[in-house]
């Protein structure tokens, strides 16, 4: 396996970084137009700066980069906190097409290119709304054995693979998301990439609460933009909601997923992305 060129805090020391926050999922942004940052720093610099209490924290890290295409106009490399590159991230990408107008890069409708493909954005003050790449590999007859106990699962790529399970309210509620959630990330129906486990309970003819244990971050975390829209269109499949559809996230906050119920292809997702702050690294932040 190739090994991540080490990281050389001299070299960073310094640099200008941005916390934002959507929903309750938090990233660090950086601007990597001049490519300060080799491409193979990208993982190593992820897991040291989004450990929580021992450096910024945050469970991904966005670096901003040139785009390859003209229809685009940055290109992003993501990385969740244990360094591992994802294809998408819908909150991610909410905050960087913020990010992105404010570095005066583009205009507030614009589009960007990631390994998921092209993603159309619109910005309105705190209000970001993203086109997604067309949803695929949609599963709706997953049977999961878990402790000898059977699943009935749902699966769908949004950008990024997700797997949607059905509970009630109150099950949501009681629910050790971290622990069933590990449990069927790592299950071998989903290996070799592995997959986000997205808790959902229908709370009214257009309204979800949904609890994401996310891969990559290998926790719950309090919202994922891609696992909000895979757990509605799921929904809607199965009868349970209308379009559009509101997304209560474990962190308190609400995200809306549009779509048209006779063809799913076009997926938006739309909600705040806040900064935060902005700060500039210091050596021993990477040492
Ligand atoms: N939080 C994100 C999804 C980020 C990527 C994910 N952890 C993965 O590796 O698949 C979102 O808002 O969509």
């Amino acid at each position: 396996m190739k090994k991540d060129m080490d990281v050389d805090p001299a070299r960073l020391e310094g640099l200008s970084f941005t916390k934002m926050v959507a929903s309750g999922n938090d990233f660090i942004l950086i601007n990597n137009f001049e490519r300060r940052i080799p491409a193979e720093w990208g993982p190593e610099l992820a897991r040291k700066l989004c450990r929580r209490a021992f450096s910024v924290g945050a469970d991904g890290l966005i670096l901003i980069e040139p785009p390859k295409s003209q229809e685009a106009c940055f290109s992003w490399r993501f990385f969740n906190a244990d360094g591992s590159e994802a294809e998408m991230c819908g909150n991610g990408g909410r905050c960087a097409a913020r990010f992105a107008v404010a570095e005066g890069l583009c205009s507030s409708e614009h589009a960007f290119e990631t390994l998921a493909g092209l993603i159309r954005a619109e910005v309105k003050g705190k209000r970001v709304k993203i086109e997604l790449t067309p949803p695929h590999s949609l599963r709706l007859d997953l049977s999961l054995e878990i402790d000898g106990q059977k699943y009935e699962a749902f699966f769908v790529n949004t950008g990024v693979p997700h797997t949607v399970l059905f509970l009630s309210p109150e099950e949501l509620e009681k629910l050790e998301v971290k622990s069933l959630g590990a449990k069927i990330r790592f299950h071998s129906a989903f290996a070799p990439a592995g997959t986000n486990v997205n808790f959902v309970a229908p709370i009214g003819p257009k309204e979800l609460k949904v609890r994401t244990y996310e891969r990559g971050v290998e926790v719950e975390t309090f919202a994922c933009g891609t696992g909000a829209c895979a757990s509605a269109i799921i929904a809607a499949k199965k009868g349970l909601v209308t379009p559009p559809v509101t997304v209560k996230t474990s962190g308190g906050e609400t995200l809306t997923v549009f779509f048209e119920l006779k063809d799913m292809s076009r997926l938006f997702l739309e909600g705040e992305a806040r900064f935060v702050y902005r700060a500039s690294l210091s050596r021993e932040a990477l040492e």
